[in-house]
């Protein structure tokens, strides 16, 4: 349906004439582009006669052509596109920030409320299951009220919540307010990629929907600073680190009482003087006839093509189209977080330790350097989305991030071979805790062994993994001699319970060591080189583009719901990984799980190469002709990706270029 509606274009000269040199580099191939029943021609327009005519008397075609297309690129993006595009991403910051900001303010609450872990876990998960509801509500939400209202409750909720959480005296309220932004969490992950597609103009959209994702490991990495700064002030840093999320959303609820709603929301609510007027406003002096006819016809031909009876989600699923999308869309959110993203983000304070930094807060620190790498990455991946398009970069960057995880499984494999032994086992004070020293010595004597030691361990990893147990030892230059396993003081993780270890200050003395949550290896690097790797391949592509795709892929109709389904996907899987992974560690070992996260982005490999087509550039009402094929034939539809070939419709006449001059098409 779209393909008929693209067929009817206008061009208008200015705009063919961008697109003639827009065209120059690519190659087209006709014959095979219409043998994969490609629906988007676009144009294989090359440097026309009466271009080269043009040029000839004066500065050359290239200059002509160069002039065109800057005074074409110029009209096609004011400055107010922008300026909505950053307002809506605060919704991104706040994503960001509020999700990272709670592991610091953690360290700080748990004592001055002395939560225990159930309360402690209850705070973090709270907030990501609220935002897994709302994500998967939003949808009728936005159907209903539009993107702009969407937005506004969702920025109201911003800044109710962070107020809860500053002045919050107990728990329960600590916990409501957690609840209160998780829902504005939710409803802004799923809204904010919409709307800024829908304002945004085909050759911009991905890159302007990317600068969302870069809002969002922005507000993750400001929160990592943030969570720095205030862990010096152990009383009520907390509430600073909280509260200050009200900012940003104040900013953002006042932005958008004077920020327009989406046009495409408007045609398709019947709203159309004023769909024109902000269509206008958002185009500069461009014409907006071509693109408001389009978005018009698309939902006319929708509407009797799918019907508007029952429920969207019944109706994208009984349509195959949008079908196909759905599973696209939800598959790669699916993957986005199977790949283990948030398990470095949440926990890479702790993988850090493992890795040998043994303080906490240069721990803390590290870990901002973490979050610092994911955004300055995005960034990148903002400048490749236009250029190489979705389907590579998504491809590419979970092929680095696949071997990220295996270097980093290996790392850990190496440090466990290396572990040293727990050489004897200490007798606990009476009163006190024993159960680390369960983890004993290594005994001899094969037939004791085999009685004792199927059931008890005695390396440094295996006490490690128990998160009640560390390990205490000295040294002999670079050996580990006299080690044991004991118990963590539960007040301060610095020191042992009990015994050699229990007093942090004697140990530079007494030349002993305590390590809490690390092994003492020599590979400690490649934890810390795998994770660094992971970033850099995960953040351009893997990070941004679920989102990014999702925001592109749905026709109208099914553009809310679609991104509810695939945001509340994001949200599940995002609450499954990242609470798991500890227990994942205890019962697979660290480099256990890291091989289990690279086996499902290996799967995730085969998905996208199989499954993702190619959106860049695409005006949003032909996406969905991408699918109108059956599912996971993208791959071999791909070689398509450089074909541009167009039927133009100038001034009502066909007027097929390659007719009247095929010398001029390359
Ligand atoms: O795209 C974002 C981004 O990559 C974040 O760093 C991550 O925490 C989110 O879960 C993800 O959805």
């Amino acid at each position: 349906m779209s393909r008929k509606a693209s067929e009817n274009v206008e061009y208008t000269l200015r705009s063919l004439s961008s697109l003639m040199g827009e065209r120059r580099r690519k190659q087209p191939e006709p014959d095979a582009a219409s043998a994969a029943g490609e629906c988007s021609l676009l144009a294989a327009a090359e440097s026309s006669t009466s271009l080269q005519s043009a040029g000839a008397g004066g500065g050359g075609v290239g200059d002509l052509e160069r002039a065109a297309r800057r005074q074409f690129q110029q009209d096609e993006t004011p400055a107010f596109v922008y300026v909505v595009a950053v307002f809506s991403a605060l919704g991104g910051f706040l994503f960001g920030y509020d999700t990272g900001v709670v592991s610091g303010a953690m360290l700080l609450l748990k004592r001055q409320l002395s939560l225990d872990a159930l309360w402690q876990e209850l705070l973090v998960s709270s907030t990501v299951g609220a935002a897994a509801v709302s994500a998967l509500a939003g949808g009728a939400l936005n159907g209903v009220f539009g993107r702009r209202a969407a937005i506004l409750l969702a920025s109201a909720l911003f800044t109710a919540g962070s107020a809860v959480l500053a002045a919050a005296n107990n728990k329960e309220t600590l916990l409501a307010g957690r609840l209160v932004v998780g829902l504005g969490i939710g409803i802004a992950s799923m809204t904010v990629p919409v709307y800024i597609a829908e304002v945004s103009p085909p050759n911009l959209r991905g890159r302007l929907v990317t600068i969302n994702t870069l809002f969002i490991t922005g507000g993750q990495f400001f929160a990592s600073v943030v969570d720095g700064a205030f862990s010096y002030l152990q009383k009520d840093g907390w509430r600073y680190m909280l509260g200050l999320a009200a900012v940003p959303a104040v900013i953002q609820f006042f932005g958008f009482l004077f920020l327009p709603e989406s046009p495409r929301w408007l045609i398709q609510k019947g709203q159309t003087q004023k769909a024109r007027r902000i269509l206008s406003q958002m185009r500069g002096n461009q014409t907006i006839d071509e693109e408001y006819d389009s978005i018009k016809n698309n939902i006319e031909e929708e509407e009797k093509e799918v019907g508007s009876a029952g429920p969207v989600i019944c109706r994208m699923l009984s349509y195959p189209p949008t079908r196909r999308a759905l599973i696209v869309g939800c598959g790669l959110q699916m993957f986005q977080q199977l790949s283990g993203i948030n398990t470095i983000m949440y926990y890479s304070a702790t993988i850090l330790q493992m890795s040998g930094v043994e303080d906490d807060r240069l721990a803390i620190w590290l870990a901002s350097v973490t979050a610092f790498t994911n955004f300055i990455f995005t960034l990148v991946g903002v400048w490749l989305v236009e250029k190489v398009g979705r389907r590579k970069l998504t491809f590419g960057s979970l092929a680095g991030t696949t071997v990220a995880l295996i270097i980093l499984a290996l790392g850990f494999v190496l440090s466990a071979q290396v572990s040293p032994r727990i050489t004897f086992k200490p007798i606990a004070p009476s009163g006190q805790n024993a159960t680390c020293t369960r983890y004993r010595p290594h005994i001899k004597d094969p037939s004791q062994r085999r009685e004792l030691d199927l059931i008890f361990q005695c390396y440094c990893n295996e006490c490690m993994l128990d998160p009640d147990c560390g390990f205490c030892y000295k040294m002999n230059k670079s050996t580990v001699i006299d080690s044991s396993c004991v118990p963590v003081n539960k007040a301060s993780t610095n020191e042992a319970a009990w015994g050699r270890c229990e007093n942090e200050t004697k140990f530079k003395t007494e030349d002993i060591f305590w390590a809490y949550n690390f092994c003492p290896t020599p590979y400690s690097w490649t934890a810390l080189l795998g994770l660094i790797l992971y970033l850099v391949f995960f953040a351009p592509g893997m990070g941004p583009m679920p989102w990014t795709v999702n925001s592109e892929i749905y026709p109208l109709w099914a553009r809310s719901t679609g991104n509810a389904c695939s945001s509340g996907i994001n949200w599940i899987f995002n609450v499954l990984v990242s609470l798991t992974f500890l227990h994942t560690a205890e019962y697979l070992t660290y480099y256990g799980a890291f091989f289990l996260y690279a086996g499902f982005a290996a799967v995730g490999l085969l998905f996208i190469y199989g499954c993702l087509p190619e959106t860049k550039g695409k005006k949003l009402e032909e996406i969905e002709s991408l699918f109108d094929n059956r599912l996971c034939t993208c791959g071999t539809s791909d070689s398509d990706e450089g074909r541009y070939i167009e039927y133009i419709r100038v001034k009502g006449s066909n007027y097929h270029l390659s007719d009247n001059d095929a010398s001029d098409v390359e």
